[in-house]
C-alpha cells in the first residue's frame, strides 16, 4: 500500500501515527534514525561540495533528528558545527539517545554567527522546532532566525522551517526561510498554506518506515486538491449525448454598464462543458449583451416574478449569481429564490448578505429541493470576513478550520479563495489548492472560476467535487498561460486544461 501524494497529516495526526507505529512494535528511535539520515542524504545531494554544515538543534525530537543528521554528515567527511538550544543534558527519550550517539562537541545557540551569502558560506540544517512548535519564537532564538535569514544562508529544514506552524502555515514570531524542507511520511498543512508554503522552499517527503496503513488511518479529512480526489466524478461527455444531458447553466448579468463579468462566467461555463449556457439580464442590458454573444443564449429577467417564472423550467440545472450583478435587495431576493437549486454565489451575491448573513444560511438550511446541498459560496478574504466576521477574526483558527466552520454554518461548500484556496464541505471534508500561479490574480479571474464551477454543477457533479475540480482547472489553465494573462485568455485555456484531465 502506497501513501497517496495528496495526503496531508496535521501535526497531531502525525504524532498519532508515530504513537501507533510504536504500539505496533516499531522502534521510535529507528524512525528518528531514518529521519536524520534522510536529512543528511538530502544535504549531500543538494550541496555536494560544502565548506561547513551548521546544524541547529532544538530541545525536542526535531533536535533529535538534527543530532542524527550531524553525526551522519560528519561520518561522510563534512565539517560540521553544531549549536543547541537549551541544555542538551536535559534531552529526553529518542532525542537524548540521538545526542548521546553524536560525538560532536556543540556550543550554545548564542555562539553562532551566521556566515552566509557566498559560495563557501554555511549551509544551515534547521532542526530547532518541527511539529512541536507550541508558541511564538522570541528572544535569542528569534534573533538568530532573523540573523540567518538576513545572512541568506541556504537552509535545509527538518520537517518544517522553524517558526512555521504545521497546522496553519502561519509564522509564529519569526521563521526561517528554507531552500529545502524534508518532511516525513506525508506533508503537513503548513507546507501548503501560506505563508508557510513560500518559506519551505522545495519540499521532499521521505518514507521513514511508518506503515502506510497507519498513516492512512491517522489522516483526517484534509488533503491537497488534485484530480485524484475528484476525477471519478468529472463529467465525461459522450458522443451520443444530447446537449441537454450536459446541463443548462444560467448566469445572471448586471445592468447595461456591468455585463462583462457575467459574460466571462458564461463563456467559462460553455468551455467547461455545460450543454447550454444562458445569460439572464434586465431588459435595459439586452441590447448591449446581444452584440457580444454568439453561442451563449440570452433571456430577459427583470425582477423576482420574472425569475420565478423561469425557475419552473427544471432543465435549468445550475445558476451563477454575483459577478457584476450589483449589491442590494435584488441580489438578496434572487439568491433566496435560488437557494434550493444548484447555485454558485459569488462576488456581489455574497456581499449583498453582509448585513444579515444568517438569512442566507437559514434559506440554505431549509431548502430540500432536488439539488439540495448543491450550493457553493466563493468568497475571497474580504467577502469571507463580510459573511463570517467572527470566524475570520478568530486567531486560533487556520484557513482550513475557518473554511470548515463557514461551510458548516452556511450549509454550503465554501471556496475560500486566495493563493492557497481552501475548499471545504459542511461535512468536514477540506482541500488545499496549490496549483495557482501568482498571475492568476487578475481582473475577472473570479468570474471565470464561478462559471467553471457552475458548469460542473450543471453537469451534475456533486458540489464539493465540482468546487474542487473548478479551482484546480482554473489554476491549471492559468499555469498554461504564464505571466500577463487576462481573464479572456483564461477562458481560452480551459479547453486544454480539461482535455489534459480527460485524457489522464
Ligand atoms: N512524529 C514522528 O513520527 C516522528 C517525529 N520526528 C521528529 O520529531 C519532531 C517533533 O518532535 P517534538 O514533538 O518533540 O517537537 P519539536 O518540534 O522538537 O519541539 C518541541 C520542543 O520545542 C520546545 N518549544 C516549542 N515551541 C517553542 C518556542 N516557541 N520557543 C522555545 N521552545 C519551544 C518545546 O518546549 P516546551 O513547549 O515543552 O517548553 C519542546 O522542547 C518532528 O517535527 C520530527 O522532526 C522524527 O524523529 C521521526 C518520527
Ligand atoms: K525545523
Amino acid at each position: 500500500m502506497l501513501i497517496p501524494s495528496h495526503t496531508l497529516l496535521a501535526p497531531d495526526e502525525m504524532a498519532e501515527a508515530d504513537r501507533r507505529a510504536a504500539l505496533s512494535g516499531l522502534s521510535s528511535y529507528g524512525l528518528m534514525e531514518q529521519a536524520g539520515r534522510a536529512v543528511a542524504a538530502e544535504v549531500l545531494r543538494h550541496f555536494p561540495v560544502l565548506e561547513r554544515a551548521v546544524v541547529l538543534c532544538g530541545p525536542g525530537n526535531n533536535g533529535g533528528d538534527g543530532y542524527v543528521a550531524a553525526r551522519v554528515l560528519a561520518e561522510s567527511g563534512v565539517p560540521v558545527a553544531l549549536f543547541y538550544l537549551g541544555d542538551p543534558d536535559r534531552l529526553k527519550g529518542d532525542a537524548e539517545r540521538a545526542h548521546r550517539n553524536c560525538k560532536i562537541n556543540g556550543a550554545p545557540l548564542s555562539a553562532y554567527r551566521p556566515d552566509g551569502g557566498k559560495a563557501d558560506g554555511d549551509v544551515v540544517i534547521d532542526a530547532l522546532f518541527g511539529a512541536g512548535l507550541a508558541r511564538p519564537l522570541e528572544g535569542e532564538v528569534k534573533a538568530l532566525v532573523e540573523a540567518v535569514n538576513e545572512a541568506e544562508c541556504p537552509v535545509v529544514a527538518v520537517d518544517l522551517p522553524s517558526g512555521i506552524d504545521g497546522r496553519t502555515g502561519r509564522v509564529m514570531g519569526a521563521a526561517l526561510r528554507a531552500q529545502h524542507t524534508i518532511t516525513f511520511m506525508a506533508r503537513k498543512p503548513g507546507h501548503l498554506l501560506l505563508p508557510g508554503r513560500d518559506l519551505c522552499g522545495h519540499v521532499t517527503v521521505t518514507d521513514i518506515g511508518i506503515p502506510a496503513r497507519i498513516v492512512a488511518a491517522c489522516a483526517g479529512r484534509l488533503a491537497e486538491n488534485g484530480p485524484a480526489v475528484w476525477q471519478a466524478s468529472l463529467p465525461r461527455p459522450e458522443t451520443a449525448q444530447h446537449k441537454f444531458v450536459r446541463g443548462h447553466l444560467m448566469v445572471f448579468s448586471g445592468g447595461p454598464s456591468a455585463t462583462g463579468a457575467g459574460r466571462l462566467s458564461a463563456a467559462a461555463g460553455l468551455r467547461t462543458g455545460a450543454g447550454l449556457v444562458t445569460i439572464a439580464a434586465p431588459g435595459n442590458a439586452l441590447s448591449v449583451l446581444a452584440t457580444q454573444l454568439t453561442a451563449v443564449m440570452l433571456k430577459r429577467i427583470d425582477d423576482l416574478d420574472g425569475l420565478e417564472g423561469v425557475l419552473e423550467d427544471k432543465r435549468l440545472t445550475a445558476f451563477v449569481l454575483g459577478p457584476g450583478f450589483g449589491i442590494g435587495e435584488r441580489a438578496r431576493a434572487f439568491a433566496l429564490a435560488l437557494s434550493g437549486r444548484a447555485l454558485v454565489l459569488d462576488a456581489d451575491g455574497i456581499s449583498s448578505f453582509s448585513e444579515d448573513p444568517q438569512s442566507l444560511f437559514d434559506a440554505f438550511r431549509q431548502e430540500r429541493g432536488e439539488e439540495q446541498g448543491q450550493r457553493v459560496l466563493t468568497p475571497h478574504e474580504g467577502e469571507f470576513a463580510r459573511l463570517f466576521a467572527d470566524i475570520a477574526g478568530d486567531r486560533s483558527l487556520g484557513k482550513v478550520e475557518k473554511a470548515r466552520a463557514a461551510a458548516s454554518r452556511a450549509n454550503a461548500v465554501i471556496v475560500y479563495k486566495g493563493a492557497d484556496t481552501v475548499i471545504a464541505a459542511p461535512d468536514g471534508r477540506a482541500l488545499i489548492n496549490a496549483n495557482a500561479p501568482p498571475w492568476l490574480a487578475t481582473a475577472g479571474s473570479g468570474d471565470v472560476l464561478a462559471g467553471i464551477i457552475g458548469a460542473l454543477l450543471a453537469q451534475k457533479m456533486p458540489a464539493f467535487e465540482a468546487a474542487a475540480a473548478g479551482v484546480w482547472l482554473h489554476g491549471d489553465a492559468g499555469g498554461r498561460l504564464g505571466a500577463g494573462l487576462t481573464a479572456e485568455d483564461l477562458v481560452g485555456a480551459i479547453g486544454p486544461a480539461l482535455a489534459g484531465l480527460l485524457a489522464g
